[in-house]
């Protein structure tokens, strides 16, 4: 579908200035390989003076909240995300989801909020183990999607990350068939849900992708790139996974 693969790194709660020539590092190798859009997804503390060293990278939030502004102690709102220099925000990570108790309908706010500013967004899905041992991964997910779908969700400004609980931060990535089968259903449902649009939404395999997994991961139908924690905190790990995604084209 003329997808271009889309490659991001979350850090999560990691990165001080210090490393910041890691930041400039991962930039160069982006714009090695062009054919791919890389960007990294670094804590808001370090938004600013990361997207003066981003190079090919672009530099997103990992989350923002849904207003504006307001009496929402310790809350950043995406024009505040914006001003420092993101482009991008991720909404919905299971990891907020979970320590912060965000709902589906919070989820898709997020994402209007964002939108709202002109920020990319990616939004997060993904089942629990239990989940999965109960059979039940597939309707998870796509009821939580469905939950959590923005309106006026268009592949021009929307992604999706498929990422297991289960998966990510564990080493354990599930297997090509049950990543195939869960990105053809949010392909499926997609469409479904917004029309031809949804074939040009790419959609993020997230969870444990390594240089090792990487080019298998990305060689499948439905996925478009990869949403990474650990291994994008440095070039040299997250370095082999861009180049994966430009081989997988
Ligand atoms: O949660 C993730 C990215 O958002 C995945 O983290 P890991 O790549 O460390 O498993």
């Amino acid at each position: 579908m003329g997808r271009r693969k889309l490659v991001v790194g979350n850090w999560k709660m990691n990165g001080l200035r210090a490393h910041l020539p890691q930041v400039a590092a991962i930039g160069a190798e982006a714009n090695t390989h062009a054919s791919v859009e890389v960007g990294l997804c670094v804590p808001a503390t370090l938004i600013l003076s990361a997207s003066e060293a981003r190079g090919g990278a672009f530099i997103g939030g990992q989350d923002c909240h849904a207003q504006d502004s307001g009496a929402h102690t310790g809350c950043l709102s995406a024009a505040m995300l914006k001003e420092v220099g993101a482009t991008w925000v991720i909404v919905g990570h299971s990891e907020r989801r979970a320590d912060q108790h965000e709902t589906d309908a919070d989820v898709a706010a997020k994402a209007c909020a964002a939108r709202a500013q002109g920020l990319k967004v990616i939004l997060c899905v993904g089942e629990s183990l239990d989940t999965r041992d109960a059979g039940a991964a597939l309707p998870f997910v796509l009821s939580q999607l469905s939950a959590s779908l923005p309106q006026a969700a268009a592949a021009d400004w929307l992604s999706i990350a498929y990422e297991p609980v289960w998966c990510i931060g564990t080493g354990r990535i599930p297997t090509m068939d049950q990543i195939s089968e869960m990105h053809g259903a949010i392909r499926a449902a997609l469409v479904d849900a917004i029309g031809a649009d949804g074939a040009h939404m790419r959609i993020l395999y997230g969870g444990s992708v390594n240089a090792a997994n990487a080019a298998d991961v990305f060689a499948l139908a439905d996925v478009d790139g990869g949403l990474v924690g650990g291994a994008s905190l440095k070039a040299e790990s997250f370095g082999p996974i861009i180049a994966a995604a430009a081989a997988a084209g």
